[in-house]
């Protein structure tokens, strides 16, 4: 069935602390998830409303995605839908889904439940059923029950044809706005029908529900290796997983040569599938001349933030007859972990000789290896 949608973003965002209808859930900001979850169901058109000269962030929120506008919202939730149905331009009699900005995982599946229901009904909410107690209380006692029995906790989106719920706001005559369209329609009389909701339609209400939110997501969990050489040259001290070591050689390269740095830099971005080190900092250019490899691996860890995911653990290995790794390892794994914002229980730093056998052995070269997991949205 054709329809159209309004989504509601011009509301503060008071109780989790501000403006979070444009933060990050996931990679995505949290009403692009809304305005994509309705144009894959198959809305014509979504109708975003937002505050007064909030046009800009809508836009770059929602750049590359096509068929919404945007239209100033209202003091309440219940201005900001109704300046949505004021802009709408479809037929009188067209569906119209209202839904929060601020429940960004809808399902196709509830869209559909909706739009089935409105073939009986002036309209359909998405609802789950109360599954906790439910006490009434007064400075922090208690002073009354109530019978949970038949009671729904109501999310959006929620179903009308455009007429009705634009003629039962008309309607309207309490002074206190409506906290939601069913109760608009249903003081006019209109036949509302509760549909199954989703756990996962959780309205973003608090700071913590952005975690909770985070964790809903389905995660893939990806492995990336890493691989550096460095030969030995004349120095006095040598950079290893972002700690200079004072020592009797140095490792030569274009950059710092901190191999331990590099291979941990590939391992990020081989987990990622986003190339090499070589890709992104090219040892041509002559701008990461005795570069520090640490804006190496900050760029590899923001390539995973900008995916949406996030570094799980890493694990280096340095192989080498000299230095001794062992007295700097605690620093070592310190500044990875500071580098890369993760607990240090989750970095780690190891060392190994080849018994004198090989490059490493006799002294010509470090090698380092390197193994990084990483937590993106499936
Ligand atoms: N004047 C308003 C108030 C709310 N909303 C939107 O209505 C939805 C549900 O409202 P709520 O969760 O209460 O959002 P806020 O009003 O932003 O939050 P708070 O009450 O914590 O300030 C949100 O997508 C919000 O952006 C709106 O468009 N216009
Ligand atoms: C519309 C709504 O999300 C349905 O549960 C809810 O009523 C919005 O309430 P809020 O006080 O504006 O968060």
């Amino acid at each position: 069935m054709a329809f159209s949608a309004i989504v509601v973003a011009a509301g503060s965002g008071s109780r989790a602390g501000g403006d979070k209808q444009w933060r990050v859930v996931g990679g995505r900001p949290v009403v692009r998830w809304s305005v994509e979850a309705l144009l894959k169901a198959g809305a014509d058109s979504v109708v975003v409303v937002v505050t007064p000269g909030a046009e800009p962030r809508a836009a770059e929120a929602l750049a590359g995605l096509a068929g919404w506008r945007t239209v100033a919202g209202g003091a309440t939730r219940a201005a900001s839908v109704q300046a949505g149905l004021a802009a709408l331009d479809v037929a009188d009699d067209a569906p119209v889904l209202i839904h929060d900005a601020a429940r960004p995982f809808l399902s196709a599946s509830v869209v559909n439940r909706l739009l089935d229901a409105l073939s009986d009904a002036d309209g359909a909410v998405p609802g789950l059923p109360v599954a906790d107690s439910l006490r009434r209380g007064a400075d922090d006692l208690v002073v009354g029950s109530i019978d949970r029995e038949g009671l729904w906790r109501a999310q959006t989106p929620q179903a009308f044809r455009l007429n009705t719920i634009r003629d039962a706001y008309a309607a309207w005559r309490d002074t206190d706005a409506p906290t939601d369209e069913a109760a608009v329609v249903e003081r006019v009389g209109g036949r509302v029908r509760l549909v199954e909701g989703d756990a996962r339609l959780m309205k973003l209400t608090y700071p913590e529900d952005f975690a909770m939110a985070e964790a809903l997501l389905p995660k893939t969990l990806r492995i990336g290796q890493g691989y550096d050489v460095h030969r030995w040259g004349p120095g006095t001290s040598v950079w290893l997983c972002g700690v200079e070591i004072p020592h009797d050689q140095t490792l030569i390269g274009h950059s710092d040569a901190d191999a331990g740095l590099h291979a941990l830099t590939d391992a990020i971005l081989g987990a990622i599938a986003e190339g090499d080190i070589g890709d992104h900092f090219p040892p041509s250019d002559p701008k990461w001349k005795g570069a520090s490899s640490d804006r190496f691996l900050a760029h590899a860890a923001e390539r995973v933030t900008a995916r949406g995911g996030r570094i799980v653990n890493v694990d280096v290995t340095l192989i080498c007859e000299q230095p001794k790794v062992k007295p700097h390892r605690l620093a070592m794994r310190e500044r990875l972990a500071e580098l890369l914002n993760l607990p240090l229980d989750a970095v780690s730093v190891k060392a190994t000789t080849t018994e004198a056998l090989g490059f490493t052995g006799r002294g010509e070269g470090l090698a380092a290896q390197a193994v990084a997991s990483v937590e993106l949205p499936a």
